[in-house]
């Protein structure tokens, strides 16, 4: 299982790990948190072995979506209607609890007979991490079950916070070995070593963490209650440079309460859509991408938003782009930037 909060590299990874031999053979599910699930497209490999379990959030409300589509995949492998796999990769929403996850797959008698949980791999952002450690508490439980925590942005990011991050990631969970990755480049060889992968079985269950400070709880409660997903959908390109404009002012403003924007967006002169990323403040530069993956060739861009009005950045959007049918509409709020 391949967990870690919003926008902490998990895709990333995946999409070099796919890469490699070693996990030729691998089935994929994603679960993203949101109505529209784009991580599918991300990684640019769409086939009958990669599963989207997109209805709601791994932890919460998809469990027996995912034993569900795990005995699927097992059935239609065994009838030979998909190729072989020996591996399946979950990659959990940025704001799942690994524990519950984790529980139900063991619990289920089917999987449990014919899979082995192998471990639970967690990517720490560390540009972002040492709010959301102190601010999320599903953030302190990825980091807590990992059996291989891996830092990520370290490109970014100065070394004495790297360093901070690391302290934090270690009084959460001292056994584990801390990994660097910088855009997912990493040797595969330590997430395949069972005698690394252990841990995940203890299925501890921590409130906080202890730092300089003192013992820090975190603050937040289930996600389920403060954080809201929404996606804009829309027809048309858009103008770059004013997307560029609008979404470093929504984020310089509103940054703490966004915690992650990710969309395909369809650019004026572009042939291909541009994948934008953020996660709170950080704007990470767009990725070109090398085709639509699908028929509509619509823009999406999904927001995940603690405590902000989601309507305000839908009309924001509207009037800063002249926008007037991107969906879901909703009452006129004061704009936000
Ligand atoms: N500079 C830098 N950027 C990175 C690194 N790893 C990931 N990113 C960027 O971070 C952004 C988010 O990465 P994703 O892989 O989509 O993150 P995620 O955890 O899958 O995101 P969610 O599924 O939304 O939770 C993208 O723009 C990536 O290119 C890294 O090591 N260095």
């Amino acid at each position: 299982m391949l967990t870690g909060f919003l926008g902490s590299g998990k895709t990333t990874l995946l999409k070099r790990l796919l890469t490699d031999p070693a996990l030729a053979g691998c089935a994929v599910l994603i679960n993203e948190f949101g109505e529209v699930g784009l991580d599918h497209y991300l990684l640019e490999r769409i086939d009958e072995t990669m599963v989207l379990l997109q209805s709601g959030c791994l932890c919460c409300t998809v469990r027996g979506e995912l034993s569900e589509a795990i005995r699927d995949l097992h059935s239609k492998r065994e009838r030979g209607v998909v190729p072989p796999f020996d591996r399946i990769v979950i990659e959990s929403t940025g704001l799942a609890d690994p524990f519950p996850v984790l529980s139900t797959l063991k619990a289920d008698p089917v999987l449990r007979h014919h899979f082995k949980a192998s471990g639970v791999v967690t990517t720490v952002d560390v540009v972002n991490a040492d709010a959301q450690l102190v601010g999320y508490r599903e953030s302190v439980r990825q980091v807590a079950i990992a059996d291989v925590v891996v830092l990520t942005k370290t490109d970014i990011s100065d070394p004495a916070q790297t360093e901070l991050v690391k302290e934090m990631v270690r009084s959460i969970n001292p056994d584990a070995p801390i990994l660097q990755s910088v855009d997912g480049d990493l040797a595969i060889g330590i997430l395949m070593d069972p005698t690394t992968l252990t841990r995940s079985d203890a299925l501890q269950s921590p409130g906080g963490f202890y730092c300089d400070e003192g013992w820090v709880g975190p603050t937040a409660l289930g996600h389920a209650d403060r954080i809201r997903s929404f996606v804009l959908v829309f027809d048309g390109a858009v103008d770059w440079t004013t997307f560029g404009v609008w979404l470093t002012m929504l984020l310089n403003r509103h940054g703490d309460r966004i915690l992650r924007v990710k969309g395909i967006l369809n650019i004026e002169g572009e042939e291909f859509p541009v994948a934008i990323h953020a996660v709170q403040h950080l704007v990470h530069p767009p990725v070109h991408m090398r085709s639509w993956s699908d028929r509509e060739q619509r823009s999406r861009i999904v927001f995940i938003v603690d405590g902000i009005d989601c309507s305000a950045i839908e009309q924001s959007f509207k009037t800063f782009h002249n926008i007037a049918d991107a969906t879901p509409s909703q009452e006129w709020e004061p704009s936000l930037v």
